[in-house]
């Protein structure tokens, strides 16, 4: 019930209720939108891009099939594919605002501000920049998704003073990004399990940064804006910055004192970072295959030490409460064995998303009504007027 509705103020004896009493705090259980993009069964632990099960489409389905899969609706036939990768290739250069100003952001700024910067910089570049049609909508989609690994490369490249290759155009987003971050040659093996990381990561329903990603659109604001909402978003260590943070975590606490480490760090009450979902109640379906590439890159690299203190951290914190990992936990340990600097894990995170923010941005335009909910005043009332002197 809302405050104005039952008559009793801050003045009017008794506490209110608060929406910190209500179920509903932090938008818990509401169902803020329709999508046709992804559903998740959190008690079976299950996740579907556009009715595929999650664990079809990792390790068959590449990253250019499932963006072209959430933006244009089904999957792509080879001739769909073919076209859909130049239309990639032709969209990732990147704008004058961009080349003009990514020297001095990357001294600036971390890699998820500077992101949040240069994909502002790329919407004053885009070709299709007035318009939210749809036609000009797919464009953006296919460009913004282009361009990410590339704006997160240069930005590596530019901090480091180092340059980075152009991408080989007949090489995959997954391909040109480990090249171009790492400055090796990938085996096919990590090219194909960085492929399967973008592919989990891609979309997960009313997740924070997507949600924000629509509200904003919902004001029928462009594209560009709605993903730096997103990337702003997405930033955060309770959301995709949790991926980072499991790896200050692993490298902060001795191999030989993992159990203790987390056991103490839960009794002072600390959350532990890469534990826990608002939706999943069991095991997030994307974690069993991030494990999984996480055990095998442990042994290829002939250092398992990550790996084996995450499965201990996995077991501790399940013990204590019964808390599964989350897409961000194994992510990490994988990324790390990639040769990826922990600070570009939640650009990485960004890089995949964008496929699954554009395409909910374009499914937000194409049935829009402004996202505005309530809000329940706990404030004070019939304050009176004191002119300045008198306060
Ligand atoms: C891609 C992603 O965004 S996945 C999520 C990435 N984020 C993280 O890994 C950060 C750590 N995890 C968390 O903070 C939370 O589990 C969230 C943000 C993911 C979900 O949050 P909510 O659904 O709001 O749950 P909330 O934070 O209220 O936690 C419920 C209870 O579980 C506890 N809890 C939840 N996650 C954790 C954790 N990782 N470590 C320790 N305790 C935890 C809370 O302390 C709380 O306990 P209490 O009821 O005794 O106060
Ligand atoms: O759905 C969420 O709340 C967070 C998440 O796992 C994701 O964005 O992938």
């Amino acid at each position: 019930m809302k405050q104005h509705s039952s008559g009793e103020g801050a003045s009017g004896g008794g506490a209110p209720p608060t929406v910190a009493d209500k179920p509903t705090k932090g938008l818990a259980d509401v169902v803020a939108a329709s999508t046709a993009l992804s559903d998740i069964d959190g008690k079976a632990g299950r996740l579907f891009y556009r009715g595929y099960d999650i664990h079809d489409l990792a390790g068959r389905a590449t990253f250019e099939e499932t963006a072209y899969l959430l933006q244009r609706g089904k999957l792509p036939d080879r001739e769909g594919l073919e076209a859909y990768g130049a239309e990639l290739v032709r969209g990732r250069e990147l704008g004058a605002l961009v080349a003009a100003n990514i020297g001095e952001i990357a001294e600036k700024q971390k890699p998820m501000e500077a992101l949040r910067s240069l994909v502002s910089l790329s919407g004053a570049d885009d070709p299709d920049k007035d318009s939210i049609a749809p036609e000009a909508n797919l464009g953006k989609a296919a460009r913004l998704t282009a361009q990410q690994p590339l704006l997160v490369a240069r930005y590596h490249a530019a901090r480091t003073g180092g340059s980075v290759p152009d991408p080989d155009p007949s090489l995959s987003i997954a391909a040109n990004f480990l090249l171009q971050v790492t400055g090796r040659t990938p085996a096919q093996r990590e090219v194909d399990i960085f492929d399967t990381c973008l592919v989990l990561h891609a979309d997960h329903t009313m997740n924070a940064s997507t949600f924000a990603a629509r509200v904003c659109a919902a004001t029928l604001s462009d594209m560009h804006s709605a993903i730096v909402a997103a990337i702003g978003t997405l930033k955060g260590p309770l959301h995709g910055g949790a991926n980072e943070q499991v790896m200050k975590t692993l490298e902060s606490i001795s191999p030989t004192g993992v159990a203790q480490a987390v056991r103490d760090k839960l009794a002072a009450g600390e959350k532990i970072m890469g534990f826990g979902h608002r939706v999943y109640k069991t095991e997030d379906p994307r974690a069993t295959h991030l494990r999984r590439m996480s055990q095998e890159l442990a042994e290829s690299t002939g250092d398992d030490t990550y790996f084996r203190m995450s499965k201990e951290m996995e077991e501790v914190v399940f013990e204590t409460k019964g808390l599964y990992p989350n897409v961000d936990f194994y992510a990490a340990s994988v990324y790390h064995y990639l040769g990826i600097p922990t600070d570009l894990f939640t650009p990485v995170f960004s890089i995949s998303r964008m496929s699954g923010w554009t395409a909910h941005v374009i499914e937000q335009h194409a049935d829009n009504r402004l996202i505005r909910p309530d809000s329940e005043y706990i404030g004070e009332r019939d304050q009176k007027w004191k002119p300045i002197e008198e306060r």
